[in-house]
């Protein structure tokens, strides 16, 4: 079996030049439907990438056998949508709006994206947080169909062949992998394979926010068990029975499936995403130089609120060097937002990062670090612990009464932690305090935008991480900004991926962050709004990956030819969702094949002779004789 011999080269003990061999760069074409119809033209109705439902035009059915297998009717996209739109406002819960959708985008993920990007207000909150969280907490219950990967410690060794069972898309290509372990989902805890949710949800968001094309995309949960109780006893989990893995088990199980993946995919960029933070640092420290990767919750994050807070100081009106900003969190994501602030500041203002750094105050479950605490300090918190205060502080508020904090962040999952006092307390401290409860999903945010805006009587520059209603005081109405890595990871992603960067720098993160703070106006920023709006997110993120790109250029990570005009080439390789116009043709071989008009292919973004070698795949255009 050849894809178990490979699995067996790619396990723990394999040299580490695995990682540095030069990776090919490929194209990807969207050019495959014909092996599809080849096998059964009418299967094109059930495959999410090529469906296109009642609007397949009378040709198309005849010559794919669908005659008579759809209402008469052939309709347009726009009253598809229309319809999707309808059927969508007919459920009155979140989560039956989170089934249906999942539903559409398996039946069509042209429908589903249209759909989505039109009505980003209403559906991010679905497919992702807040409702997304329930979905994870439902995922055994609400199980339908199989999708993305899963792999437990029974698979080792055999990691490289399942991910040959990888077909759905038919292009045996993959360009974004986002994986997780389960072990921190959200603020939720640890959910094990339930966490599957938040792969399928980034993914979706890669696709609508940056355009990533869906077909290439793969969701994945490394199942290393769960020390959830309560799922080991529930039916309907869905993972393996049994505790987590000692980290004998856990770093080679990861390990093999990296390696896996980069072998089989040499351009994947890989995301990180909610893992707990015994192994978040690590994996990210071991791997981040060596293969294309981030982890979203300590680097997205960090770059999206670090964007937010820079914003923020300028509405304060205050020197830089008089903030004091309290984290309650001091965990992947509290310790990447203080890093990525650090970063920022350093590159938008040249404040060495050992002068920011003591800015920082960070809480966690324990009370506020300080280098006298005498636990066990993990290593990722030792650059915050302070010095100057001796005395043990537990309490938030003590802390706050003892700091005189200019601005407040919430990364702890600790709902409520922003009680009415506090919010007022940092209201006597200072005109336009900085409040960002930024644990999701709203449940476990630290407190709610009506409490911050009511109490600071709307003078708080407030951020959240799952979305808040607009809320009104007096005649003014306030749109709570959000402050979530997805205003990040999409556009962050796409930059690193499109040029074939070696990797994911601190410097293209940080370039990230400055293009995404350098995208509010103005007037924006005049009616408090620290983030772009989200509905321009397909331009933001094109802003973002261009960034990234330059960046990845400066120093010297991108592999691909420099395009005369990044952002225009950003902007052409984004999948638009829109539908293919299927042709009967005859290929070289003489079997049926479906050419197409309008196909936009994921090529290699600069390459012309690689462009040029797609347009032989268009020789299937030719009509066939007698054709319709
Ligand atoms: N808005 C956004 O884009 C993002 C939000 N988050 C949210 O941040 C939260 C934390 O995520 P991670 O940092 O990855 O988790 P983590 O588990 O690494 O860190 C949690 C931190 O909170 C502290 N903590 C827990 N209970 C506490 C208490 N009662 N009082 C004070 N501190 C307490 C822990 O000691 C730890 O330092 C989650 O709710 C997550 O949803 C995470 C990533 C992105
Ligand atoms: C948004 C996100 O990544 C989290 O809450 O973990
Ligand atoms: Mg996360």
């Amino acid at each position: 079996m050849a894809g178990l011999a490979a699995a067996e080269n790619g396990i723990p003990g394999t040299p580490d030049d695995h990682y540095t061999k030069p990776r090919t760069v490929r194209t990807i074409s969207l050019h495959r439907p014909s092996h599809y119809v080849n096998e059964d033209p009418s299967g094109i109705l059930f495959n999410r990438h090529f469906n296109k439902g009642t609007a397949f035009s009378i040709d198309e059915r005849e010559h794919l056998h669908l005659t008579g297998l759809l209402p008469g009717k052939t309709e347009s996209i726009e009253l598809q949508v229309r319809r999707c739109y309808r059927q969508f406002r007919n459920f009155q819960s979140p989560m039956a709006k989170y089934i249906y959708l999942s539903s559409l985008r398996e039946r069509s993920d042209t429908l589903f994206y249209n759909l989505v990007l039109q009505n980003l207000k209403e559906t991010l909150p679905i497919i992702y947080t807040p409702t997304v969280g329930q979905a994870c907490l439902e995922f055994g219950l609400n199980y339908r169909a199989a999708e993305g990967m899963y792999f437990d410690r029974d698979l080792r060794g055999r990691i490289r062949e399942a991910l040959d069972n990888w077909k759905p898309n038919m292009l045996d290509e993959v360009s974004i992998i986002v994986v997780t372990d389960g072990s921190r989902i959200l603020g939720l805890g640890d959910l094990g394979t339930c966490g599957m949710g938040i792969p399928i949800g980034k993914l979706s968001l890669y696709v609508a926010a940056a355009g990533f094309h869906p077909a290439t995309t793969l969701p994945v949960v490394i199942d290393t068990g769960t020390n959830n109780e309560a799922l080991l006893k529930d039916d309907f989990y869905l993972g393996c029975r049994h505790e987590r893995l000692a980290n004998e088990e856990y770093y080679p199980l990861v390990d093999e499936f990296l390696m896996a993946c980069v072998n089989k995919w040499p351009n994947v960029l890989i995301q990180f995403e909610d893992f707990s933070n015994d192994h978040a640092f690590d994996l990210l420290e071991k791997y981040r130089h060596k293969i294309l990767c981030f982890n979203d919750d300590i680097q997205g994050t960090g770059a999206v609120i670090a964007a937010g807070f820079l914003n923020a100081m300028k509405l304060c009106k205050l020197p830089i060097a008089s903030h004091r900003i309290v984290f309650l969190g001091a965990g992947a994501a509290g310790i990447g937002v203080a890093d990525q602030i650090c970063a920022l500041l350093k590159l938008k203002h040249d404040i060495p990062v050992e002068q920011a750094r003591k800015m920082f105050y960070m809480v966690d479950s324990k009370g506020l670090i300080t280098a006298t605490r005498g636990d066990n300090l993990a290593s990722f918190k030792k650059p915050y612990a302070r010095h100057d205060i001796t005395d043990s502080v537990k309490d938030l508020l003590d802390v706050v009464k003892k700091v005189l904090p200019t601005g407040i962040i919430g990364l702890s999952g600790q709902a409520n932690a922003f009680n009415d006092e506090i919010i007022d307390q940092m209201c006597q401290i200072t005109e336009r305090p900085i409040i960002f409860p930024l644990s999701n999903p709203t449940k476990n945010s630290e407190c709610t935008a009506e409490q911050a805006f009511r109490i600071s009587q709307s003078k708080c520059i407030f951020a959240s991480g799952s979305p808040f209603p607009p809320v009104t005081v007096g005649e003014t109405v306030f749109h709570p900004s959000q402050g979530n890595n997805m205003y990040i990871f999409p556009g962050l992603g796409f930059g690193a991926w499109l040029c074939r960067s070696k990797e994911v720098s601190d410097g293209m993160i940080a370039v990230a962050a400055a293009s995404l703070a350098d995208q509010v106006s103005q007037d924006e920023l005049d009616r408090g709004q620290i983030y772009p709006p989200l509905e321009n997110i397909r331009d933001i993120s094109a802003k973002i990956a261009t960034a990234v790109i330059e960046q990845a250029f400066a120093e010297g990570h991108a592999r691909i030819q420099r395009p005369k005009d990044i952002l225009t080439t950003v902007q052409k390789n984004m999948y638009q969702p829109s539908y293919l116009d299927y042709q009967p043709a005859v290929s070289l071989d003489g079997r049926i094949r479906l050419g197409s008009a309008d196909v936009r292919d994921m090529h290699s973004p600069i390459d012309e002779a690689e462009i040029n070698t797609q347009g032989n795949h268009h020789l299937g255009r030719q009509r066939l004789a007698g054709g319709a």
